[in-house]
């Protein structure tokens, strides 16, 4: 009697260690709790088998972390470094990742998007264009169209003036012909020159760290999920960190996109501090020797000091661990003049590298590129064209052109 007893309590003990073992593989989110009295202890939960010895992972699937408690005000580097105990890459039974496609052509496939921009800018260029004696009405027509494009008095200036340099060439021109004109004109104020590479590799043995700023609603989360995306598709190892701890839902939404792709996704309790979750993600992606780190932030602050601060605490921390190797600034394209006056609070806040403008399938002003590149004097590195998880593009002058124009 007593040894069934004693079976059947081993029997029990070794299901709960198999189902709880199996729950830690499945984990993709590392949760930094701050605790609940201090306000700055970091823990997170530790795997429940014991540690065993597992290979790093390969690709983009770094997951369910097992790190020890660690005591971080402000996110100070520990002194003794964490061990990190790395799952198989592989996803739990009955998961499969998706693979995004890479980012090599995707604004030539996603160019159409742009029909909003086509109609009112390339339709109506060309269709004056075409006539056949240009008068000074018509020379007029071409200028507002550009500006009410958002092209900018100096771009459209400039464009309006080699146009009219070879409106006699223009006179005999087939349809074609114009079409090159203008794509050509667009393509040169676009900068085509601009270096639009983006810093997300590993260099000096640790990962790149992109962080991503800018006014909530711009879609910086969703820019952070599809750039995770663009990078896997890449052939690169991702972590996200969603420090952007003012509203749990942009946590929940980053991991979500983290888990369709298979990558690991660190963050924190809703209202902790930003700082110690960016530092968490980087610290992580550098046990993990991922390639690139992620970093979503909190664009909702008050004052342009309290943005500031905090922009630069998290730039400042995480750079304790590894250099962080572009700034994206994320702008909705449909706010106009309006998020190019935001745009200028986050440069003055930070060292931007690149510009994300979002939402150019939603709007008729295009030319908004132009404006913001020479406005904030950045290159626009990235285009969102749509809400799939596949719209965002790199940039690149001449397709954009292109689009702009439309088909011959
Ligand atoms: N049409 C279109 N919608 C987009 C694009 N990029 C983002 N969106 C949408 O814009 C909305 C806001 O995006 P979020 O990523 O939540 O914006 P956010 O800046 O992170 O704001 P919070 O989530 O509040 O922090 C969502 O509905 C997105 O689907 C785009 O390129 N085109």
């Amino acid at each position: 009697m007593e040894f069934v007893l004693i079976a059947i309590a081993i029997l029990v003990v070794g299901l709960i260690l198999g189902v709880s073992l199996l729950v830690g593989r499945g984990r993709r989110t590392t949760r930094l709790d701050d605790d609940a009295l201090g306000g700055t202890t970091l823990t997170r939960p530790r795997p429940p088998a014991p540690p065993v010895e597992q290979p790093r992972p390969t690709g983009s699937t770094a997951s369910g972390l097992g790190l020890p408690q660690t005591d971080q005000p402000d996110a100070v580097v520990p002194e003794t470094p964490p061990s990190v105990e790395l799952p198989p890459a592989e996803p739990e039974p009955g998961l499969v990742f998706e693979t995004p496609l890479p980012s090599a052509g995707r604004l030539v496939r996603l160019r159409s998007r742009l029909a909003r921009s086509q109609s009112s800018l390339g339709r109506g260029l060309l269709t004056v264009l075409a006539r056949e004696q240009l008068t000074e009405d018509d020379w007029e027509e071409i200028e507002e169209t550009l500006l009410a494009a958002d092209v900018g008095v100096a771009s459209t200036t400039r464009i309006v003036e080699r146009l009219r340099t070879q409106s006699l060439v223009l006179a005999t021109a087939s349809g074609a012909d114009l079409r090159e004109l203008l794509v050509r004109e667009l393509t040169a104020v676009l900068g085509p020159d601009l270096d639009r590479t983006l810093g997300t590799g590993r260099s000096e043995g640790r990962p790149g760290v992109v962080l991503v700023v800018g006014v909530n609603g711009a879609g910086k989360t969703t820019t952070v999920g599809k750039l995770a995306r663009v990078l896997v598709g890449d052939g690169r190892s991702v972590i996200l960190g969603a420090a952007d701890t003012f509203r749990a839902a942009a946590a929940d939404q980053l991991e979500t996109w983290g888990e369709r792709v298979g990558v690991l996704t660190v963050r924190g309790r809703e209202g902790g501090d930003p700082a110690a979750v960016a530092f968490e993600a980087v610290r992580t992606g550098v046990e993990a020797e991922v390639d690139t780190v992620v970093v979503d932030t909190a664009g909702r602050l008050h004052t342009k000091s309290g943005l500031m601060d905090e922009l630069g605490k998290v730039k400042r921390v995480v750079e304790k661990q590894a250099p962080v190797t572009e700034v994206l600034l994320v702008l909705d394209a449909t706010t106009g003049q309006n998020g190019v006056v935001q745009a200028r609070v986050f440069t003055e806040a930070v060292h931007v590298t690149g510009v994300v403008l979002t939402k150019l399938d939603g709007t008729a002003k295009g030319g908004i590129v132009v404006r913001v590149q020479q406005e904030l004097g950045i290159p626009v590195k990235l285009i969102g064209l749509g809400e799939g998880p596949d719209d965002l593009a790199p940039f690149e002058p001449r397709a954009f052109a292109e689009g702009l124009v439309g088909e011959a």
